[in-house]
């Protein structure tokens, strides 16, 4: 074809054979990837042993790409080891990763398109319970969890890291089971925690090309053959996985036969299903579709409300300024007898100022979910073949200096100057990190809420500041990134302690958990 002869995006140069390998790194894609942006433009082209990866750079070609041309740009790769290998191919069909065709899916897609048909729905599925309009129904549950976060910090301020990975891990537990997580050694916490170490860190890391993935015909390798260590890693993952996508969902069945169930996302759409179902069951259909993308939910929020928090301390820590200005915002609209809820966030435009600043510095999926390109494509006079890998560098976009002057530097206001509609509009920082187009993520409702609560609950409560080691010297925090998908930091040192003795008594008098 014609379009053949036109030239692919630019890009870093490769080697042959190998192409550019040496380019991709394991952990902080986005850096090396921001660099490629401005060295190279809207689109940057690699390939690595010949697979093309194409990085969407600019907001104009993500719309114009991930967006217009959604119908060729919205499938996700296939990815042998994530899904055939380890089990996750129903799960990572939306997160991850898709594989049509297997076994498992013909058996619950009879007659349908396997991969267009089935998104959609399950789409459906998270928008109906995650969207606009439900998303009140959580507030309560979000308050109750975030009470805990406040009481576990309080309790143990040396180790809210700790802390905040069982808040994030229970929050999610608690919407979308209805799992009140409890202690630290929670089972389906840890096996949750395991899982998605497993998921983002070894099995679908974005930076990790599984050989397998290449060649997939090496899928038939057995077991004993050397070089076959990644069936035998696969198979034990799997076990894991489908334990980790079951266990929960079962858990809220049976409360809710019991009678003991709390509106969570599960039994919303279980009871809706039940409602909309002429004998009052739910089809087989339906409840593979709730329990897999429950399981997706788990797995698409851990990380990246760890990073938005992580991030969120280490700015407090570096601009003592802002936590004061916060705070003072908090004592004249809140007061200082009791914590912020809901009902105050329309009064309270410093700290949603502050929610999406935090949104902006980490970008928490910092390239997207990879994409796959159905069909060859032409943009701009470049071409674009069939099978690239696509990612929309949202990373890149949230630091356009044109956009956010000083992209670099941690500024609430600018999302509080008057600026006209256009500017407000490109200023917009949720038209960038939750991605584009029909695989935007459903869950942005959720994380707006959960975040603004904890982050407002949080500056109520304490004083955050640099930590001091066991000579008196002060500590200074550094992000390091160690996650190949989301920018999550490492574990760093810091101060937290409550802002007064009334706050102490406002924290513990709160409703909790296990009220
Ligand atoms: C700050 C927090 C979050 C950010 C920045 C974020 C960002 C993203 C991005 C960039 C994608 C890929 C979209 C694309 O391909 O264009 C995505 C997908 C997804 N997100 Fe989120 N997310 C966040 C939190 C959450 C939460 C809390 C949930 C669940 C409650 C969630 C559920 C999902 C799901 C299920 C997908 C896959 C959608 C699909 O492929 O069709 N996310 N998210």
């Amino acid at each position: 074809q014609n379009h053949r002869r036109l030239s692919l995006p630019p890009g870093p140069k490769g080697l042959p054979i190998i192409g550019n390998l040496k380019d991709m790194t394991l952990t902080g894609l986005w850096f090396p990837a921001q660099k490629w942006a401005q060295q190279f433009g809207d689109l940057v082209y690699l390939n690595v042993f010949g697979q093309g990866l194409l990085f969407v750079n600019s907001y104009e070609a993500a719309v114009d790409l991930l967006e217009k041309r959604g119908a060729i740009y919205s499938d996700k790769p296939k990815m042998v080891m994530a899904g055939e290998l380890c089990g996750c191919e129903n799960m990572v069909r939306h997160h991850f990763t898709a594989s049509p065709g297997s076994d498992r899916f013909a058996d619950a897609d009879i007659g349908l398109t396997p991969y267009g048909d089935r998104l959609r729905r399950q789409r459906k599925l998270m928008l109906q319970a995650l969207g606009a309009n439900r998303i009140h129904s959580y507030h309560p549950l979000l308050e109750i969890q975030t009470h805990n976060l406040l009481q576990g910090i309080l309790e143990s301020p040396d180790q809210s890291q700790s802390i905040i990975r069982r808040y994030t891990g229970g929050l999610t537990l608690l919407i979308v089971y209805g799992y009140r997580v409890l202690s630290n050694t929670d089972r389906l916490l840890e096996m949750a925690d395991e899982g998605l170490e497993l998921l983002s860190n070894r099995i679908a890391a974005a930076g990790i090309v599984w050989i397998v993935d290449l060649f997939p015909p090496l899928k038939h390798l057995p077991l004993w053959f050397p070089g076959a260590q990644f069936k035998r890693d696969a198979a034990v993952w799997k076990g894991k996985m489908e334990a980790l996508v079951n266990e929960p969902y079962d858990f809220t069945k049976q409360q809710m036969r019991q009678g003991t169930g709390v509106d969570c996302y599960v039994s919303m759409l279980l009871d809706d299903a039940a409602l909309e179902s002429k004998d009052q069951s739910v089809d087989n259909q339906r409840d593979f579709d709730i329990r897999w993308t429950a399981n997706s939910l788990y797995a698409a929020s851990f990380d990246t409300t760890i990073s938005t928090l992580w991030h969120f301390f280490y700015e407090m820590i570096q601009h003592p300024e802002i936590l004061a200005k916060a705070q003072k915002e908090i004592d004249a609209v809140v007061g200082t007898s009791r914590l912020p809820t809901f009902s105050d966030r329309p009064n309270m435009p410093y700290i949603n100022a502050i929610v999406l600043e935090t949104l902006r510095i980490s970008s928490p999926v910092p390239l997207g979910l990879p994409r796959r390109i159905t069909e060859d494509n032409v943009y701009k006079n470049m071409f674009i073949p069939k099978g690239t890998l696509v990612f929309g560098n949202n990373y890149n976009m949230v630091r356009d200096p044109k956009v956010y002057p000083n992209p670099d530097v941690f500024n609430p206001e600018r999302f509080l100057e008057e600026v006209d509609e256009q500017t407000a509009k490109m200023r917009d920082v949720r038209n960038y990190v939750f991605g584009f187009g029909r695989r935007r993520c459903p869950g942005l409702f959720m994380i707006d809420s959960s975040l603004w609560i904890a982050i407002a609950s949080m500056i109520a409560a304490f004083d955050i500041g640099k930590a001091v080691d066991e000579f008196g010297n002060t500590i200074e925090p550094e992000v390091i990134y160690d996650n190949s998908v989301f920018t999550t930091p490492k574990p760093f040192k810091y101060d937290i302690r409550p802002r007064s003795a009334q706050a102490v008594s406002v924290i513990r008098s709160a409703k909790g958990l296990s009220d």
